[in-house]
């Protein structure tokens, strides 16, 4: 049983447009991903692909004018919004994107104390402090005191702390310096080996694939693929979809060749297949109809003509 899983989710944002008029912007279309105990799912996908949304679906943290639908189970059960409530910050633990997450008015030692559930929270703020290479003078310090890197490296520590079964880092390492990213990645690592799970969202493709187990793959609110990390290696033969595959090659170690285009906007998403305007293999039957994920080679795509 996976301890996480996202079933058909889609989300739109009601939004007034000129004279009044209310327009529905679909952002997330018909999503699955799910997350298995020990494993870590990297997501990663342009900006404005949908992953901040998911991360905030998951914690029942959208905005009032979103409307959700779709199916989220933990540990088997159904999350509500009562559920999500309850386990947020507790057994499902976010890091989030921005640091304005913080509290401004809050000291951060006693933030990340007020996460600590079991034991002695000085000390366990003070050894994840340690960790992250905060010193100790860091904890009576407000947020806007603190550097980027160290606001960063507080969030961190705040998730780390919690005694969270799920972790859900999204963009966590950005402005940090390549040691404590490092070193991050690593606890992201550990904390999975103990049997907990951790979906870490992100831009980096290269740290992604250095510790995690699977990837998925988003364009334009959607997966197109989830494969195994060790299928992301020389030319890409492995990789199932053709988006995921010129995001392979974009990178400086690969052919360094950016895809031609860019991803629609919500308010203009192109009909059937959501990347055929972009792909060399799209043909006309790519028009017809939003494809399925469907299985291939041990993983799952969402395309009619990978093999
Ligand atoms: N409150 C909102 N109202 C309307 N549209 C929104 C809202 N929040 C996000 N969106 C739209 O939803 C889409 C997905 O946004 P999301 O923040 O999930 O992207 P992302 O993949 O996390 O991008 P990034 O890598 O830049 O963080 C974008 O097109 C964004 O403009
Ligand atoms: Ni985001």
């Amino acid at each position: 049983m996976s301890i996480l899983e996202v079933n058909h989710l889609s989300v739109s944002f009601k939004q007034y447009t000129a004279g009044l008029k209310q327009s529905h912007h679909k952002v997330i279309s018909d999503l699955n991903v799910n997350l298995e105990a020990g494993e870590i799912l990297a997501v990663v996908g342009a900006s404005g692909s949908g992953k901040s949304l998911l991360a905030h679906a998951i914690l029942g943290i959208l905005p009032a004018n979103a409307s959700v639908s779709g199916v989220m189970t933990y540990e088997g059960e159904e999350l509500t919004p009562a559920r999500q409530k309850a386990l947020r910050g507790k057994e499902i633990a976010l890091v989030p994107q921005s640091v304005n997450y913080l509290d401004p008015l809050m000291k951060v030692g006693k933030q990340v104390r007020t996460s600590v559930q079991t034991g002695d929270a000085v000390q366990a703020q003070r050894r994840v402090f340690e960790r992250f290479r905060l010193g100790r003078e860091v904890e009576r310090m407000y947020p806007f005191q603190l550097s980027g890197g160290m606001a960063r490296r507080t969030l961190l520590s705040t998730a780390m702390v919690s005694g969270a079964k799920v972790i859900i880092a999204d963009e966590p390492t950005p402005g940090l310096d390549p040691v404590v990213i490092k070193e991050a990645l690593s606890h992201f690592r550990e904390f999975a080996n103990q049997g907990c799970a951790v979906m870490l969202i992100t831009h980096d493709i290269e740290s992604a694939l250095q510790i995690a187990d699977k990837i998925a793959v988003f364009y334009a609110g959607t997966t197109v693929e989830i494969a195994k990390a060790e299928d992301f290696a020389g030319q890409g033969e492995a990789i199932r979809h053709p988006y995921s595959k010129a995001l392979w090659r974009a990178l400086p170690q690969n052919d360094f060749v950016p895809i031609t285009g860019s991803q629609p906007h919500p308010s203009a998403l192109p009909p059937g297949c959501l990347f055929a305007p972009r792909c060399a293999m799209a043909t006309p039957e790519c028009l017809q109809a939003q494809p399925e994920m469907r299985p291939l080679r041990d993983g799952m795509v969402r395309c009619i003509h990978a093999t």
